[in-house]
């Protein structure tokens, strides 16, 4: 079950940052951030001093059709990067102070890597266009690892998880999702991933109106549309969204497969919106519609399209900068006024 936030703490909190000497409302986007946090916590002075970020990972049968400019076997390689730190995600997470942990819940690389948690529920799923990625039990295992993933970070005092991902082959189920849960037109929705040409993408489009023709996924039925249309690493972060908000813990939305999984929890249990942050708006078209769907506004623009929570790390230190604030500015009483 997810707890509404605290309704009279955050009274107390949008109190108190008008207090503080400032111009009502001057510090735009980081007040609500900084009341927000504190109807999560339950305190007008939260902590996102523990931070961590959760890199699922998955395979796609869809690579079948030449939907990516990479192999799937770069999924397995970056799992190792991940592993040996040497990845995007790590150097950002290094910075921003969180801690990375990788999870395998459906690649198709079989050799254990030390490092990388091995709850791997398939090897890579089916191919959504030319039937179900996964049946609806598959994407309960895979929601259920990433839900207790997030719940033991929770119980480890962990105060915001960030959604990272990796699995070549992904924005095609994440465009496929965003076009089933938003009823966006699918050509507004399809991207370059990761920088597919012009004649790819008119083909990626058509794979994924294919599966949508063949699949025929329920649009009032989340779990449906993630089991026919999704991935496994998308189902993981959904289950993340699930756990953490179920725990009390902020997310901070990275990419647009992050946001297809956050979309799909938010179907499945409409409560998790007020635990979501968006990060930062990627270059994927697909992104600003999903986040959009959420009300959610993204805190960057950076005109990234990586992935594996690079975005969602990046905007930590904003969430920080928000707790201090309201921790340290005067307010106008300390100023006699
Ligand atoms: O985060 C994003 O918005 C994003 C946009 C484009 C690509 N990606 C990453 O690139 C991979 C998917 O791209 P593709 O072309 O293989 O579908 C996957 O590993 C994602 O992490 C990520
Ligand atoms: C190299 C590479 C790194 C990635 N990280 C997330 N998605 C990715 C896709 C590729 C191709």
């Amino acid at each position: 079950m997810v707890k509404q936030l605290h309704l009279a703490v955050m009274e107390e909190a949008r109190n108190r940052w008008d207090q503080l000497t400032k111009p009502p409302g001057s510090l735009g986007k980081l007040e609500e951030i900084g009341i927000r946090l504190a109807g999560i916590q339950g305190t007008v002075f939260p902590s996102v001093e523990r931070r961590a970020v959760v890199v699922m990972c998955g395979d796609h049968g869809v690579t079948a059709e030449g939907v990516s400019a990479f192999p799937s076997e770069v999924t397995g390689l970056m799992m190792q990067n991940f592993a040996g730190g040497k990845a995007g995600v790590n150097v950002l997470a290094r910075q921003m102070g969180a801690d990375v942990h990788v999870v395998d819940v459906g690649s198709r690389c079989e050799v254990e890597i030390p490092g990388v948690l091995r709850k791997k529920i398939k090897s890579g799923t089916d191919n959504l266009a030319v039937g179900p990625a996964m049946t609806r039990d598959e994407a309960l295992a895979a929601l259920e690892v990433g839900r207790e993933t997030a719940r033991n970070l929770s119980a480890d005092g962990v105060q915001v998880i960030a959604l990272g991902e990796m699995g070549i082959g992904n924005t095609t189920p994440s465009s496929a999702i965003a076009a089933v849960l938003t009823g966006h037109p699918l050509a507004e929705l399809v991207g370059r991933g990761t920088g597919i040409d012009e004649n790819t993408l008119s083909l990626k489009g058509q794979v994924i109106q294919r599966a949508l023709d063949v699949n025929q996924p329920n649009p009032q039925d989340a779990l449906d549309v993630l089991a026919k249309v999704g991935g496994l690493e998308i189902a993981g972060l959904a289950g993340v969204v699930l756990g953490a908000a179920e725990a009390g813990t902020a997310v901070l939305v990275d990419g647009v497969i992050a946001a297809a999984a956050a979309l799909t929890a938010y179907r499945m249990e409409p409560a998790v919106g007020a635990y979501l942050f968006a990060s930062h708006l990627s270059q994927e078209p697909a992104h600003r519609v999903m986040l959009a769907a959420m009300e959610l506004s993204p805190l960057l623009q950076l005109e990234m399209r990586l992935g594996e929570g690079t975005g969602a790390v990046l905007a930590m230190p904003l969430l920080e900068a928000a707790t201090r604030l309201v921790r340290e500015m005067a307010t106008f009483a300390d100023l006699g006024l």
